[in-house]
């Protein structure tokens, strides 16, 4: 369960947001829609604790980030939210299948190589395992993003923008992943795009 409350920030005075209260229960989806530069990757990185908010509160299950320091807060992220990010982040140097069990190094989880293998083949990149992320196309790099951001069972799952350079079927196979993969886990899914392709995809929706 995810719920915010009366959050705003700030970049410096002449950029000031103050953002709507979202709440999303456990295996629901809540899709986040605005335009460019109405301030959805920064809302979306004030979910994780990436951004630390001016005021208000972000509640994940009993606890409130906001109040943890930064280390609990690193710590709280990796073990409790798996973040799909606008432009996938791996480390070139690594395999896919290194880049999968570094989520669960990060949270101090034993390497479960098993459960990276079986969510390769889910998503359908079980071929791709023992390559470099950079040999992999937009599309695959993608659905890796997914495994990785769901590598530890996170109680939230937060995709920012994870279709705006797919094509359609790739979209509509992005969302159906997504959506069967935190279901499986009984994850809040909260997406934030300004892709009105996905508006049929999500009963509840929030405006920015
Ligand atoms: N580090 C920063 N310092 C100052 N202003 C920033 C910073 N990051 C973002 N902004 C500004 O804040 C606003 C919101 O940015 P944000 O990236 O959250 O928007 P967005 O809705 O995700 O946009 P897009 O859909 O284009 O990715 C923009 O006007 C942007 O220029």
């Amino acid at each position: 369960m995810l719920a915010t409350n009366q959050l705003t920030f700030e970049y410096g005075s002449a950029k000031k947001f103050a953002f709507p209260d979202v709440h999303c229960a456990n295996r629901e989806a809540l899709l986040i829609l605005g335009r460019s530069g109405t301030g959805k990757t920064t809302f979306l990185h004030l979910l994780a604790l990436l951004l630390r908010p001016k005021s208000g509160s972000v509640i994940i299950n009993q606890t409130d980030l906001t109040k943890l320091g930064p280390a609990e807060t690193a710590a709280f992220r990796a073990k409790h939210v798996g973040i799909v990010y606008q432009k996938p982040h791996f480390v070139s140097s690594l395999s896919v299948l290194d880049n999968l069990v570094l989520a669960n190094y990060l949270a101090d989880k034993a390497q479960d190589k098993e459960r990276a293998r079986e969510l390769a083949s889910q998503l359908g990149f079980a071929d791709h395992l023992n390559k470099k992320t950079n040999q992999l196309s937009q599309g695959e790099q993608q659905r890796v993003s997914i495994a990785r951001a769901v590598m530890n069972q996170p109680d939230i799952i937060l995709a920012d923008e994870p279709t705006s350079s797919l094509d359609d079927d790739n979209t509509d196979r992005v969302i159906k992943l997504l959506r069967e993969q935190s279901e499986q886990i009984g994850a809040s899914l909260i997406v934030v795009t300004h892709d009105q392709r996905l508006k049929d995809a999500f009963e509840n929706q929030v405006f920015l």
